[in-house]
């Protein structure tokens, strides 16, 4: 099966260009947005995130983050809009994260990173059959990012951090269901777009990014909660606490980022 790789000192970020050699595209994500460096478009329309009917399935821990996936087995729940051509369905949704006092984010704004960033993951299942036909095309993945910066409580991240406690170990999976992902939200929905990658191996080109320039506020115990997942596994005795699980930014290589009006 695929190679294995990680956030590690061997296995990270900086030597996955190695089994990954895509690793060194041309448009590669994250990148550091600067925000009076992004175009604004006039015919950008507004995003249309409608989730209302979306349901979650399980929440796991697949050794590189904590993921909660849903039915996309019609149009449930989509986002449109925006840059995107089409509706695109949503699959899952995972976090980026740091470690005590440190940033953790994956995107940067004019430098300066969040303390977590939130992907949503979404395909194109009007021009692709499957996710994995669509996770290789150019157009094929939109990912939503939220920046999480630390403040107040939020209210509803307890329900994802109230059950990380059963999804500690690398591999573990419970259900998780009737979870709408929309309450993560911020009240904006201003972004910043610009075509890039996923951020992990295999790092495909496929993806059209939306970043929400509105972060959302969570407790510094909320991420505490995150930081007590384990990248490895129960019966693995070496206990390898998940922080830091964020690939810095790559560079932009002449590509335009876009900004909503
Ligand atoms: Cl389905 C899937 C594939 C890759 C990633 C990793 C990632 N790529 N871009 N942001 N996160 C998350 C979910
Ligand atoms: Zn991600």
């Amino acid at each position: 099966t695929g190679h294995h790789w990680g956030y590690g000192k061997e296995d990270g970020p900086s030597s996955w260009y190695k089994n990954y050699p895509v690793a060194e595209g041309n448009r590669q994500s994250p990148i550091d947005i600067v925000p009076n460096e992004a175009s604004r478009d006039r015919d950008l329309g507004p995003l249309m995130i409608n989730y209302d009917h979306c349901t979650s399935i399980n929440i796991s821990n697949n050794g590189h983050s904590v993921v909660v996936e849903f039915n996309d087995s019609d149009d449930r729940s989509v986002i449109k809009g925006g840059p995107l051509d089409n509706p695109y369905r949503l699959k899952q949704f995972h976090f980026h994260w740091g470690g005590k006092g440190h940033e953790g984010s994956e995107h940067t704004v004019s430098g300066k990173g969040f303390a977590s960033e939130l992907h949503l993951v979404h395909w194109n299942a009007v021009k692709y059959k499957t996710y994995g036909e669509a996770s290789t095309a150019p157009d094929g993945l939109a990912v939503l990012g939220i920046f999480l910066e630390t403040g107040d409580d939020h209210r509803w991240l307890h329900m994802i951090t109230d059950v990380l406690y059963t999804v500690k170990y690398k591999g573990s999976i419970t259900d998780f269901k009737g979870f709408n992902p929309k309450c993560l939200l911020p009240s904006s929905l201003h972004f910043w777009t610009y075509l890039g990658s996923l951020t992990t191996p295999p790092l495909h080109e496929s993806v059209i990014w939306i970043v929400l320039k509105e972060p959302i506020e969570v407790s510094e115990k909320q991420l505490g909660m995150l930081r007590m997942l384990l990248f490895t596994e129960e019966e693995d005795n070496q206990k390898m606490r998940m922080e830091n699980n964020f690939r810095p930014p790559q560079p932009l290589k002449g590509r335009r980022v876009r900004s909503s009006n």
